[in-house]
């Protein structure tokens, strides 16, 4: 599926949030990560996407809209907050998740998609657990794999590894990461480690402002200067050991020194 955002504005009782929105087209298996400091509108952008806002401008998915009916089929949307703690197990609610969108699957083959999902997240001993005694982390897994499992078009994640620890992260971004690229499937990450947005994302959109501050690939974009204006951080690009950049970040700046500079 490829992604067409035109003009996209989008506000909260007359506040903008967004105020025309209009990244280059995003082409199928392209993985990317929408940064930005907190309130820039990464939510907001997904969630419009997901066709939950109301919004002005336009938003193509394969060139026209999707009405709500297709959307919630074609795209897997997780939202920032946890999934709600239940008595539920773990598997019944990526169970129901996967009936709720491929409702013709027979009953064996509605479980070996969950297996394939609990298998490839590597998170099989959770599946019996009851979600109310699940730790935060180990929900958001379940949250991930009641998406996955529909086996969306366009993944559509709020900040997925917020609860994670660093083996978990690593383990969320490869899996999103050879999903999109073993499907086609577009995959937007709103996420705030810029460095596992640098090592997974294909390409990036920095927020701020109301706008796109940078968009392009994840290695070009981070720059100190775009740092300093989507994130208010004195900021650097190193190379590690292995010949890949890293970001270090040395010092929050003054509010005054970073308000008001852009970067396109
Ligand atoms: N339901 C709402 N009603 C009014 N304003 C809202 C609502 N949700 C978000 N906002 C405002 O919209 C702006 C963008 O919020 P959003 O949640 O999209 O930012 P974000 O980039 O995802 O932030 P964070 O990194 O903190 O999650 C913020 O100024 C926020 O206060």
């Amino acid at each position: 599926m490829t992604l067409h955002i035109e003009n996209l504005r989008v506000g909260y009782a007359r506040r903008p949030v967004l105020n025309g929105l209009s990244p280059r087209p995003v082409a199928p298996g392209t993985l990317v990560g929408v940064i930005g400091r907190n309130g820039a509108g990464k939510s907001t952008l997904l969630k419009t996407i997901a066709g939950l806002l109301p919004s002005d401008g336009r938003v193509l998915f394969n060139g026209a809209p999707l009405d709500f009916r297709r959307r919630a089929r074609t795209l897997g949307y997780l939202p920032q907050s946890l999934p709600q703690a239940s008595s539920l197990l773990a598997y019944e609610t990526v169970f129901s998740a996967c009936r709720a969108v491929h409702g013709g699957l027979d009953k064996a083959q509605l479980e070996q998609n969950m297996e394939r999902v609990f298998d490839r997240l590597g998170i099989r001993e959770l599946a019996l657990r009851r979600l109310d005694q699940l730790s935060g982390g180990q929900r958001q897994m379940i949250g991930l794999a009641q998406v996955l499992v529909r086996q969306p078009e366009m993944l559509l994640l709020d900040e997925p590894t917020s609860a994670l620890d660093l083996h978990w992260q690593l383990n969320v971004l490869q899996c999103v990461q050879q999903f999109s690229r073993e499907r086609g499937t577009l995959s937007l990450v709103a996420i705030h480690d810029i460095n596992l947005a640098l090592r997974f994302c294909d390409q990036l959109w920095v927020l701020g402002d109301g706008r796109l501050l940078a968009e392009g690939p994840a290695r070009e974009v981070l720059t100190p200067a775009v740092l300093r204006a989507a994130y208010g951080v004195e900021g650097r690009v190193e190379t590690c050991s292995r010949g890949l950049p890293i970001v270090l970040c040395d010092q929050a700046l003054p509010h005054s020194t970073h308000q008001g500079e852009h970067h396109g």
